[in-house]
């Protein structure tokens, strides 16, 4: 028999939108049922929710876990400055296990801010849906692959074997996608390949795309389109893609995302740090194009936070449109929930409250005084609210974080291995 808890008492964000008094019904991973009038609910274990706010935890549509190692290692730099003079000289030194803690610093972090799925790309990924797998988080992954020598066959056979080897692995919590990193890194007969790959394991794509400025102006000379339109020559939007970033876009480029259904990773706080730019957002959204926010890696953000890039998703798209109704509160809390869910494909599972749908759920505590006086809580939760409110989060109905404390990872230990390893790593 499945193990059934019940949330008593708590707001719950509910699938329509509004917040109301409400008890949540959880059996085994899926919530049975949300509502406030049930009365003959048995339940193994009950929480008490009062003055407590439940929301769909937060879905991190792109980050880089490990690169916690780098955190505060180089900062205030351009993109390819960063990458090339002190990101990828770095990495270069990374092992598995040095990914597998610096994972977990990444997991910690994630959970003790609401985040209960994130979508990673990166190097050593078994060791990264080891450290999901122990964790009891849900995570997206794709290897990431640069088709440049030495390393280009071998990133195509890894992401095939992770592929089959992790798909749907860890109670279904971790899924897997094809990585390719990115136009200046992939050249087209390399995308191509992906492109195959991805045909024949029917797996979706993860990139980066339109970035900087100067991605399209490189990618405009050697190509003679924009990143978007090369990538839809070259069949890649065909597969199923989630985008990071897309700062720098065409009218042409957003049709054309919108044809292909091309699924955006928003990372507001990294493209302020590198200076890359302001994604349109607003126009994005005016498309029909669905998106969803990410931290991007620690190194660039510095924080894995999504409370924070909520604010900034909504912040930021008042500037650039110069007008306060772009991406209000309720819209920028759907991006970093349902619309993450969907643009990870994982739509109709999870970022929703609703009976159906997987038990990952974050519990905010009310009782700071930010949290006074009371006119709109979706309005407190994302210009209000902080991180060190999150008090309780579940993934597939089981607690990983209760009253603030961690319930599967040793964080003394997890901070120390990556202590260790990070000044390894950049002496
Ligand atoms: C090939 S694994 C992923 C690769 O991406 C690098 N990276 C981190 N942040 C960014 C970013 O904002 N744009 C492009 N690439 C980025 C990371 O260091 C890894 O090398
Ligand atoms: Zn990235």
């Amino acid at each position: 028999m499945a193990k059934t808890l019940l949330l008593k008492n708590a707001y719950v964000w509910g699938a329509d939108g509004t917040i109301t008094k409400s008890d949540i019904a959880i059996s085994g991973s899926e919530i049975a049922w949300v509502g406030s009038e049930k009365q003959d609910w048995q339940a193994d274990h009950v929480i008490d929710c009062t003055d407590k706010l439940a929301i769909p935890g937060f879905v991190n549509t792109h980050t880089h876990a490990a690169m916690t190692l780098f955190r505060s290692y180089a900062d205030d730099m351009a993109l390819m400055d960063w990458l090339q003079n002190k990101i990828w000289p770095a990495e270069r030194k990374l092992t598995a296990e040095d990914v597998y803690w610096g994972s977990m610093l990444a997991i910690v972090e994630m959970i003790k801010t609401g985040t209960t799925t994130f979508a990673d790309m990166y190097f050593f990924m078994p060791e990264v849906a080891q450290a999901a797998a122990d964790s009891g988080i849900r995570a997206v992954l794709s290897r990431g692959m640069a088709g440049v020598a030495p390393t280009a066959e071998q990133a195509l056979h890894e992401s095939e074997v992770l592929f089959r080897e992790w798909h749907n692995a860890a109670e279904g919590r971790i899924t897997v996608m094809l990585g390719p990193h990115a136009p200046y890194t992939c050249p087209p007969a390399y995308l191509r390949r992906v492109v195959e790959l991805a045909g024949r394991l029917k797996a979706e794509i993860h990139i980066h795309l339109s970035e900087t400025a100067g991605e399209v102006e490189t990618c405009l000379k050697e190509h003679g389109k924009t990143p978007i339109a090369l990538m839809n020559e070259l069949g890649v939007l065909d597969c199923g893609v989630l985008a990071a970033h897309c700062v720098h876009l065409t009218e042409e480029d957003i049709a054309i995302m919108a044809r292909k259904k091309v699924r955006v990773a928003h990372n507001p706080g990294s493209n302020m740090k590198l200076a890359s730019g302001i994604a349109p957002v607003h126009e994005l959204l005016s498309a029909g194009i669905c998106v969803g926010l990410g931290t991007d890696g620690a190194a660039s953000n510095n924080n894995l936070d999504m409370l924070e890039e909520m604010r900034l998703a909504a912040l930021l798209a008042k500037v650039r449109n110069n007008d306060p109704l772009a991406v209000p509160a309720a819209t920028a809390l759907d991006m970093a929930t349902r619309r993450g869910a969907e643009a990870l494909g994982l739509g109709g599972s999870i970022g929703v409250l609703a009976a159906g749908y997987k038990a990952d759920i974050t519990l905010l505590s009310l009782q700071g005084p930010h949290w006074h006086p009371r006119h709109d809580l979706v309005s407190l939760l994302v210009y209000a609210a902080q991180s060190g409110d999150v008090d309780t989060v579940m993934v597939n109905g089981r607690i990983l974080l209760e009253k603030g404390n961690l319930t599967t990872i040793d964080e003394e230990r997890v901070k120390y291995e990556a202590a260790r390893r990070s000044m390894r790593l950049t002496r």
